[in-house]
């Protein structure tokens, strides 16, 4: 059985399509890519799986269910969609202890995630002072306090530097290749992701346009970048600037 499956998900907002008709699916062990352009509607297809969003036919499933139905979601799934829902005066630590107290998880995870998210000796202090960076690497420690085996994360390299990206490349392998986790993880970072996953999504406009093992997107020598612009260009960005551009 697949980890995640995204079965044929609409979702339109007011009369717009933000998703139109989207699935794929996870297995364990692998890392999938989830990407697209902006507005493509990947964060919409996320929110429908993770249940903060109620699409309007589909429907997104893990390990078989729907979110809302797994009794004790933070093991089975670690999900990071957005790294600002911290608590500006709760020290880091703390805030991983609360999580843990929460979901009735031993609070001794925390220190444990906190080694394996690099943030041993930050996590004494308050999230209020944390860089983008400290912030994203808290909210993934969150996310695997559980231990879980499906992992869900909305663009996790933002406001990583150099150092933080090679960090995020190492740990999203080992959890999948050596814990056999299923990885979820959307990203615009695409020479990152070239490094980083087994298999590619690629959605525009809402609907799916690529979805097969990277190694076969790239079988021609196209870059990863080069093939997605191929799919998903829309030809509305501007090609020249300044006077000469304009006066073509
Ligand atoms: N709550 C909402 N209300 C209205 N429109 C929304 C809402 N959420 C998303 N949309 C619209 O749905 C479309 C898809 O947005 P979504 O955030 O899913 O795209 P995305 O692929 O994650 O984009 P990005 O790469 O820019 O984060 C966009 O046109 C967006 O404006």
């Amino acid at each position: 059985m697949a980890a995640i499956e995204i079965r044929e998900i609409r979702k339109s907002f007011r009369k717009k399509k933000a998703v139109d008709g989207v699935s794929f699916t996870v297995d364990p062990g692998t890392i999938t890519g989830f990407l697209g352009p902006n507005g493509a509607g990947k964060t919409t297809t996320l929110r429908c799986l993770l249940g903060l969003v109620r699409p309007d036919s589909g429907e997104g499933l893990v390990n078989g269910r729907a979110y809302t139905d797994i009794p004790d979601p933070l093991t089975e799934v670690g999900a990071v969609l957005e790294a600002t829902n911290l608590h500006p005066g709760r020290r880091g630590r703390d805030h991983l202890r609360v999580v843990c107290d929460a979901a009735g998880i031993p609070v001794s995870r925390a220190d444990e995630v906190l080694e394996e998210v690099g943030l041993t000796e930050a996590g004494r202090k308050r999230v209020g002072g944390y860089s983008m960076g400290m912030r994203q690497r808290l909210s993934l420690g969150a996310a695997l306090l559980g231990e879980p085996k499906v992992l869900i994360l909305d663009e996790p390299a933002n406001g990583l530097d150099p150092e933080g990206i090679d960090w995020l490349r190492r740990f999203l392998r080992y959890q999948a290749h050596e814990r056999g986790v299923a990885v979820l993880v959307s990203s615009h970072v695409l020479a990152e992701v070239e490094q980083t996953v087994d298999n590619v999504v690629i959605i525009a406009g809402g609907r799916s346009v690529q979805q097969s093992a990277l190694a076969e997107l790239t079988r021609e020598g196209e870059s990863l970048h080069e093939a997605f612009l191929r799919l998903t260009s829309t030809g509305s960005m501007p090609m020249t600037f300044g006077k000469a551009g304009a006066d073509q």
